[in-house]
């Protein structure tokens, strides 16, 4: 159905909301997902949107799970993201057939990643320049023009490209709507007054059309200073001020994610907007959590609806499980620590509290880069978008690049602080990687070119500044790692070195761009690297590198080496070096279990 047809077919004054997901990195990661999609719906939303990978990079599992939601999960307003720049020539009318097939009927049609000038030499679709482009040619073209109904992105704290003012981009927003734009749903941001202030500008502009505001609850420390910066979403100093001192404290910044977006939506619904759009990072507690304590979902809801319900005969229900009691309540105001992995059983388990204890197993961990089972594994960006510069940035960060030489001393510059970023490293280093800097400095003067790193730590305060994680009152421990490119010979070398001289405390995973790949571990076996012990918890693993997990990374590691070589023409010196690499060098990640001898990973990878 069409979300416009939707809204205006709804009977409640209670507001509506809907849930975007993105594809997850791992099949694993997308069957959770699919379940997750499954327990959500239970929330009634009124639709679910569905990203869309920079470029078309998620473009098979973007469709496949908007018509798993559309088609299996009777998620009858399902919204298919599509950005246009970058795309191959006939990938947009592709997706559009095929989410038609599928009975999609609703597209966010978006630009994406900025247009590439000449200068990149590939193939895209030159229809295409920005989303108005996108709009008008689906409103235009017999085949998809009355199917579909069409959404568009706004910004109510302005897009992060734009030089325009406030009324310029607000024009914009008209030309995308003129075009035939027939919904909006907007950036993130966390100044309700500022988004009420731009609205209303809006409104004034002429803009009729429904606008939803996105709201993501802040699900984590890192994850939130990334997500907006990367969105351009002015974040209040009230907000730092509050997150900054719990900044360690997962569990505090969840609670504090989850107040923070009940007020906005709260301010905002008693300022007459009527639909909310929930970035669920793939995630499902938080938002479950949100629309509780609005009184939306469980018991609550019930009574708050039939006192708001323009008709008293239809009231909106809701499942049994979703009718929680005041115990049920107290039990799921303190959260769990607990990992219920898929598969344990706690997963199918149907009926009462069902979201709370099978929707829980990977709120935590959210470390480094988490479980590769959780659906929000991997999550840097929202939409894939890659490497995140502009060819200027690259070329002044990165330079020109001719020889192996030239490489190994970007590593090093980088290390030194002479270098703000690689393109696998978009942040400088972090305070835990000083100690270890001079043993990196050696990786990489010999040409083993690093990428991520953690130094052994052994029962540090979950408070500390640099180590600490989760809870208060806690103790966490790091093995130390290391993960890094270098040549097959240096893997055949490394792993016989592993293997006879090791003692069985190292571990490694190794594999190139076509997917060769190499292991001392069993098919199943699995590294926590990093973990921690909690007053009155399970103890709990943040960084886990296993085989599904090293995969999916070495991937996206790989691709940065195609990316970087975008900015270059096909035949300069710098492309055709940056892709040789790319098709020769391994991935390769160490990691030491001793982790009470802080020396010991970097004394074996500096012998002979
Ligand atoms: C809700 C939401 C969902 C998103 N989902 C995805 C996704 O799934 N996948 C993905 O890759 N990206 C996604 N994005 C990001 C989006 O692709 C980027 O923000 C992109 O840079 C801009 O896309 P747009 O559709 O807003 O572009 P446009 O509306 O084309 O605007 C792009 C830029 O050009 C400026 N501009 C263009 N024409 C004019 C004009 N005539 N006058 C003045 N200014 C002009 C705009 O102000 C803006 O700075 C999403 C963004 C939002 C807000
Ligand atoms: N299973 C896996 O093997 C897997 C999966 C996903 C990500 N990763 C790794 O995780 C990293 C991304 O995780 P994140 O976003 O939490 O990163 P992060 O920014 O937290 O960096 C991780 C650690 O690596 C250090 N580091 C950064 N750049 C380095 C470099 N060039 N050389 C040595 N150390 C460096 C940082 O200081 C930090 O201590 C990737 O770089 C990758 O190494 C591994």
């Amino acid at each position: 159905m069409k979300l416009t047809d939707k809204i205006l077919n709804r009977t409640s004054l209670t507001p509506f909301y809907t849930f975007e997901f993105f594809p997850p990195r791992t099949e694993q990661g997308f069957h959770n997902l699919v379940s997750r999609i499954e327990r959500l719906s239970k929330l009634d939303p009124l639709g679910v949107s569905i990203t869309w990978g920079a470029g078309g990079s998620t473009k098979d599992w973007s469709l496949k799970l908007a018509s798993i939601c559309r088609n299996e999960h009777s998620i009858d307003t399902t919204i298919m993201h599509l950005t246009c720049t970058n795309m191959q020539v006939g990938l947009v009318d592709d997706a559009l057939r095929a989410a038609k097939e599928n009975g999609i009927r609703n597209i966010l049609a978006l630009r994406g990643d900025p247009p590439r000038g000449e200068e990149y030499w590939i193939p895209t679709d030159p229809r295409f320049t920005s989303a108005a482009d996108l709009v008008k040619y689906i409103k235009s073209t017999p085949e998809f023009g009355d199917y579909f109904c069409v959404g568009v992105a706004g910004y109510p704290d302005g897009h992060t490209e734009s030089t325009a003012d406030e009324d310029a981009q607000i024009s914009h927003l008209k030309a995308k709507v003129n075009a035939g734009a027939e919904f909006i749903i907007t950036q993130l941001f966390y100044d309700a007054d500022s988004f009420l202030r731009w609205h209303s500008k809006v409104r004034t502009a002429g803009i009729n059309v429904p606008v939803i505001p996105g709201v993501m609850p802040i699900q984590s420390y890192a994850s939130f200073m990334r997500l907006t910066k990367l969105c351009g979403t002015r974040v209040p100093q009230q907000l730092l001020d509050q997150i900054n001192p719990i900044r360690h404290d997962d569990q505090l910044v969840k609670d504090l994610g989850i107040r923070v977006a009940v007020d906005i939506v709260r301010k905002l619904s008693q300022n007459n907007i009527q639909g909310f759009h929930f970035c669920t990072l793939n995630l499902e507690k938080s938002v479950q959590k949100v629309l509780e304590q609005l009184r939306w979902v469980g018991v609550h809801a019930e009574q708050h609806n039939m006192l708001i319900s323009v008709s008293p005969d239809h009231p909106r229900s809701f499942p049994p499980e979703l009718v929680i009691t005041a115990s049920d309540a107290a039990a799921s105001a303190s959260y769990s620590l607990r990992e219920i992995h898929p598969g344990s059983g706690a997963m199918n388990s149907a009926g009462k509290g069902e979201l709370t204890s099978a929707g829980t197993w990977d709120e935590f961990p959210n470390g480094r880069f988490g479980d590769s089972k959780s659906p929000a594994f991997g999550v840097n960006d929202l939409w894939d978008s890659g490497l995140g510069v502009t060819r200027q940035q690259a070329l002044k960060d990165w330079g020109l690049p001719t020889t192996t030489d030239d490489i190994s001393s970007l590593f090093l510059r980088y290390l030194k602080g002479e270098a703000p970023s690689t393109p696998w490293s978009d942040e400088p280093l972090q305070s835990e990687s000083l100690p270890i800097t001079p043993h990196l400095v050696h990786l990489n003067s010999k040409g083993w070119w690093t990428v991520g790193s953690q130094p052994a730590v052994d029962a540090v305060s979950s408070e500390d500044e640099t180590y600490g994680w989760g809870p208060k009152g806690g103790y966490v421990f790091q093995k130390a790692f290391v993960e890094f490119f270098c040549t097959k010979a240096d893997v055949i070398m490394l792993q016989e070195r592993i293997q006879n001289r090791g003692q069985g405390w190292l571990t490694f995973f190794a594999a190139n761009m076509m997917d060769d790949y190499m292991t001392n571990l069993t098919e199943e076996g699995s590294n926590a690297v990093t973990w921690g012990v909690f007053p009155g918890k399970e103890i709990s693993s943040s960084t886990i590198i296993e085989r599904d997990s090293f995969m999916a990374w070495k991937d996206e590691a790989f691709g940065y080496w195609t990316q970087w070589g975008l900015f270059h023409p096909p035949d300069s010196a710098t492309r055709k070096l940056l892709e040789s690499i790319r098709d020769e060098r391994w991935l390769m990640s160490i990691a030491h279990h001793d982790y009470k001898d802080s020396n010991a990973l970097w004394d074996f990878l500096r012998s002979e």
